[in-house]
């Protein structure tokens, strides 16, 4: 039986670097955002629909999608952003299954699930338990717009785009609070997988 673990926060909470942990645990982590990437390939149903929906504005001109442009368009306004979701989240789904079930196949102990938007797409049903890296929303502002280079309107947008991670703490099965060093939050991920029960080399 393999523990399937969903890992969420919102953006620039740390998920990246939590799952980072897991990796070099050797524990295989399926990541949301990087299937979001290959889905909207030149040519994959996704990018069709992107194409005809938004224009041709939204490319460079070697026909792949300029994601900073799509960007803006979609985190200023809700009925974009839905419609852009339509196209791309069922696509992410289906492929996120596909890899779950390849390493459930393979026998592993757990299987992470890294999906930003777990809460806004009430993605439950696809894990056992979820995982939330919280950090304090001022913090969250801060790194945001360091590791981005953004100002504060573009990464507010970005942040008022999803559920509060305030909200998603509430909901959390466990919580690493990210907000202290990275190896404060490693330790608390140690723990939580213990009490879980995974049972791995390296813990
Ligand atoms: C709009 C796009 C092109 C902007 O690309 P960009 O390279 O600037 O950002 P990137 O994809 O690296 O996403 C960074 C973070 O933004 C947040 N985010 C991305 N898409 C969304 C969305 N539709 N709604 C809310 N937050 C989102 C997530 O926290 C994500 O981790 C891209 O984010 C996208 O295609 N989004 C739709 C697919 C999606 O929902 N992806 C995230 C979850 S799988
Ligand atoms: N404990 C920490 N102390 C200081 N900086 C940190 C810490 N954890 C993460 N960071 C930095 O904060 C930024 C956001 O972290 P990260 O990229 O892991 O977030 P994320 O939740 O994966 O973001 P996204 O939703 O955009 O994918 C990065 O620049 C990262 O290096």
């Amino acid at each position: 039986m393999s523990l399937i673990i969903g890992l969420t926060g919102s953006i620039a909470t740390g998920k990246s670097t939590v799952s980072n942990m897991f990796k070099a645990w050797e524990i295989p982590v399926v990541d949301a955002d990087q299937i979001a990437r290959e889905v909207v390939e030149p040519g994959k149903p996704a990018y069709q629909k992107i194409v005809e929906h938004f224009g041709k504005k939204v490319l460079y001109d070697n026909g792949t999608l300029n994601r900073k442009k799509l960007g803006e368009i979609v985190f200023g306004n809700d009925e974009e952003r839905k419609k852009l979701n339509s196209f791309i989240h069922p696509e992410i789904r289906k492929e996120m299954v596909r890899q779950r079930e390849e390493y459930v196949s393979a026998g592993e102990s757990a299987v992470v699930l890294d999906i930003p938007l777990l809460f806004e797409s009430k993605l439950f049903d696809y894990v056992d338990k979820v995982l939330v890296v919280y950090v304090d929303p001022e913090i969250q502002l801060e790194r945001l717009m360091e590791r981005d280079g953004s100002d504060k309107e573009e990464a507010l947008s970005r942040i008022q785009s999803q559920i509060p991670i305030t909200e998603k703490k509430e909901r959390a099965d466990a919580i690493v609070d990210n907000t202290g060093t990275i190896e404060n939050s490693k330790e608390q991920l140690k723990e939580i997988l213990l009490n879980w029960g995974i049972e791995h080399k390296y813990l």
